[in-house]
């Protein structure tokens, strides 16, 4: 079923997204399932396994929500469902916009995922890798792109460092682990998705980068309406 869009390409402020998940499983099988038609004995035990079982939740418009439990709880695997990413096949339940099932194309035009590893090309500067995204997602031309990367480098607090390069590991070392996050997160906010997923937003950062990062988000969701599924794992021990 589609959704309710009016505009293709970026999130409409007119339209709040609500998205919910009830009884939402994900089911790891094994070869042996895969094949299991070749074996007489149906019977023998699945040794499947559940990464999310019967998960119910919900995100509302102009709030930040946050999905918190210990490492390996899945909360990357409920992102990457609600993201679309993992397909539909050995999910089962309900994953719904607005009360409406979701249609993950329509859903991804107007929504953005960043995921937990900054997959940033460590060649491109700041502004350079915020423009291929401008230039790949907005259709007005490169002037629209421009103004759009302005604004949001100042947003993220990126402006001094727009002209260095993302740079990698080792040698190549580039901008800091928190400038690098703040890249990923607004390559996904370029065409001014209603909701943002984001997984780990603040790892890796120094508490005031967080706080920066964080204090970004709430902004966002509460004066332009986007609203930020976020997944964080809780301290261990
Ligand atoms: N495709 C897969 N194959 C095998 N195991 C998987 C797969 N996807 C997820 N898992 C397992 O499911 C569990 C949940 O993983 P997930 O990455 O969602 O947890 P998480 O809560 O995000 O963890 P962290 O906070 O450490 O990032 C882990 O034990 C993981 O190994």
């Amino acid at each position: 079923m589609e959704l309710p869009l009016s505009a293709p390409d970026s999130g409409d402020w007119t339209v709040s997204y609500k998205l919910e998940t009830k009884n939402l499983s994900y089911k790891l099988g094994t070869k042996f399932d895969e094949f299991s038609w070749l074996f007489r004995n149906k019977n023998r035990n699945s040794r499947a396994k559940f990464i999310l079982k019967d998960v119910n939740c919900e995100a509302r418009p102009a709030e930040i929500t946050a999905i918190a439990g210990p490492s390996g709880a899945g909360k990357t695997t409920l992102l990457e469902v609600l993201a679309g990413k993992i397909s539909r096949g050995r999910v089962s339940g309900e994953v719904l916009v607005n009360n409406q099932p979701i249609d993950p194309k329509s859903f991804q035009r107007l929504s953005g995922y960043v995921p937990q590893d900054d997959t940033l090309f460590p060649s491109l500067t700041v502004e350079e890798t915020l423009m291929y995204s401008a230039l790949f997602r907005l259709h007005g031309g490169r002037k629209e792109a421009v103004a759009r990367v302005r604004a949001l480098m100042k947003e993220l607090g990126l402006d001094h460092v727009a002209k260095t390069r993302i740079g990698g590991k080792s040698s190549n070392r580039g901008i800091s682990g928190g400038e690098k996050r703040r890249v990923s997160i607004g390559v996904e906010l370029v065409h001014d998705p209603a909701v943002i997923l984001i997984d780990e937003p603040t790892s890796g950062l120094d508490s005031a980068a967080a706080l920066h990062v964080v204090k970004m988000l709430k902004f966002m969701a509460v004066y332009q309406g986007t609203f930020s599924g976020r997944s964080s794992s809780l301290p261990q021990g």
